[in-house]
């Protein structure tokens, strides 16, 4: 919708046509955002081929969905077309990065990155929202923020691409953390310690990427942890909520997409792999793989040696 303010023919593609033709009858994706009609300027379509004609494409898929959408995209899409990826995750596996995975499957796109706090019904309503726009090069950045920009949706600039991936991704599996803090009753203070120390995880973490602090300390990182860590509207702290409340990890999903349960591992293995400690992200991995329960991961945090704060 944001994309087709003020302009027609966004082709919406997806992958099941039942859905799809749902969509292009109701004008309205009521299963996901009920009550926020889909714009005039959008149409929707199930054939891939429909987005060939696109100079900028938006990936709005799981994470884990990203490579195959992107390899049966890749004979539609023109040289020089611009690919915004818009999923928060690492792929399981191969521990890629979705630039990563991208720029593998479409090599010949230019790729850029959207991220930061904003849940897609907020974003609909037309309820003020500001995200960051990411791309290496720095004037295609400022073209997309300056195409995609609305008075509700507003786009700040980077080109720090792999350190607003590196926060969007985290933060998912943070907030699978705070949710467990909510279901177990722990309080605002202890939420405010699990952001806190969550955020320093991350800082670690992006120190040993290289990615800038400041990217960390923006509207992807620390803009989309405190959101996701502090709302229930959010999918990763639901999940956190019924795994405290004794669902099993499958079943605490509801059936919606948490890309943190998916991406806890890689983003663990990742840590180890460079020293780095990220023990509330560990736990969460630890209790979506059963080899502790929500107590014992409660019980390990308390008890970690007392340290200095940075
Ligand atoms: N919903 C939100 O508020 C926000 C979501 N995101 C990110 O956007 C990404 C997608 O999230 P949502 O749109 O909420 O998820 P979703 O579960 O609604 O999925 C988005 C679309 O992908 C389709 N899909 C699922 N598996 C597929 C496959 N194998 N091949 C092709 N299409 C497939 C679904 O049918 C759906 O139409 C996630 O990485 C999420 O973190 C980012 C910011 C906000
Ligand atoms: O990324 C989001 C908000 O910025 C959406 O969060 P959830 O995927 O946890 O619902």
């Amino acid at each position: 919708n944001v994309a087709a303010t003020g302009r027609s023919g966004v082709v919406l593609w997806g992958h099941r046509p039942e859905h799809v033709a749902a969509l292009a009858r109701e004008r309205e994706n009521r299963a996901a955002l009920p009550g926020l009609p889909l714009a005039a300027g959008v149409a929707p379509s199930a054939d891939l081929a429909s987005v060939a004609a696109a100079s900028v494409l938006l990936g709005v898929v799981p994470a884990q969905a990203m490579r195959e959408v992107v390899r049966r995209l890749a004979p539609h899409v023109s040289p020089g077309a611009v690919f915004i990826i818009c999923a928060k995750g690492i792929e399981r596996g191969t521990r890629r990065f979705m630039s990563e995975v991208v720029a593998e499957e479409l090599p010949q796109a230019q790729i850029a990155v959207l991220s930061g706090p904003s849940f897609a019904a907020d974003v609909c309503r037309g309820l003020p929202t500001a995200v960051t726009l990411a791309a290496e090069d720095e004037e295609l950045a400022r073209r997309l923020c300056e195409l995609l920009s609305t008075r509700s949706f507003r786009l700040y600039r980077s080109t720090d691409l792999r350190g607003v991936e590196l926060g969007g991704a985290a933060k998912n599996v943070l907030a699978i953390a705070a949710g467990m803090a909510e279901g177990r009753a722990l309080g605002a203070s202890a939420r405010a310690a699990l952001i806190a120390r969550g955020f320093a995880e991350l800082m670690r973490l992006g120190k040993s990427f290289g990615v800038r602090q400041e990217t960390l300390m923006g509207l992807s990182g620390l803009g989309d942890l405190v959101l996701t860590c502090g709302s229930a509207q959010s999918r990763n702290f639901a999940l956190g909520a019924a795994l405290a409340s004794g669902e099993a990890p499958l079943a605490a999903t509801h059936g919606k997409l948490a890309e943190g349960a998916f991406t806890a591992a890689a983003l663990v293995e990742m840590a180890r792999e460079r020293g780095v400690e990220i023990p509330i992200a560990e736990a969460v991995d630890a209790i979506l793989t059963g080899r502790i329960d929500v107590d014992q991961a409660i019980e390990a945090l308390l008890m970690r040696p007392l340290k200095a704060e940075a």
